[in-house]
């Protein structure tokens, strides 16, 4: 009888790996961040990415950075996270984890905890420096919300889609 495989993929790179291949999905050029949801036991609750709202086109609205604030980005996406919590249509989030490509801004701390998430696990903290991120972690750890940096396993997947 033939013996089971041993190189299968962790529960976090499994959660880590739908997170980051649910960024793929988003049309920003400069960041695309990817969000995966999971059960205590395990199960994958939901995901998410940034994008604009529906009924928002990603051909009409603006995909920059700066100028005027009504003609670049920032006011029009929604974040993975809070995609992620949206895209949800089970019922509580209560004690659940949140896989993040980017370490979730204030805003989206603030959706986390009062969804009930209980960990945060993240894997780029580019932002670590700026007011949103700071306060991000501020709220999450007053809140008793776990973070948990993702250490990227050395592992390459790659497939045709
Ligand atoms: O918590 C977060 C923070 C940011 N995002 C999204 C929002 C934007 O689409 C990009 C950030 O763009 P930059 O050009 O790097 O400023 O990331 C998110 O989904 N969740
Ligand atoms: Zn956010």
């Amino acid at each position: 009888m033939s013996q089971k495989r041993t190189d299968y993929i962790s529960w976090d790179e499994y959660f880590m790996g739908v997170a980051k291949l649910s960024a793929f999905r988003s049309k920003d050029p400069n960041t695309q961040v990817g969000a995966c949801i999971v059960s205590q036991d395990n199960k994958i609750l939901s995901m998410g990415y940034n994008g604009l709202p529906i009924g928002c086109s990603d051909d009409e609205f603006p995909w920059c950075r700066e100028g005027d604030p009504l003609e670049n980005k920032y006011l029009y996406t929604t974040h993975s996270e809070l995609n992620a919590i949206l895209n949800y249509r089970g019922g509580s989030l209560d004690g659940s984890k949140i896989y993040v490509t980017l370490f979730p801004c204030n805003e989206c701390a603030k959706a986390i905890i009062q969804s009930g998430i209980k960990t945060v696990v993240y894997d780029c903290d580019k932002y670590a420096d700026t007011a949103s991120v700071i306060a991000s972690k501020r709220m999450l750890k007053a809140a008793g919300v776990e973070i948990v940096k993702y250490h990227e396993s050395q592992r390459e997947i790659t497939f045709k889609l």
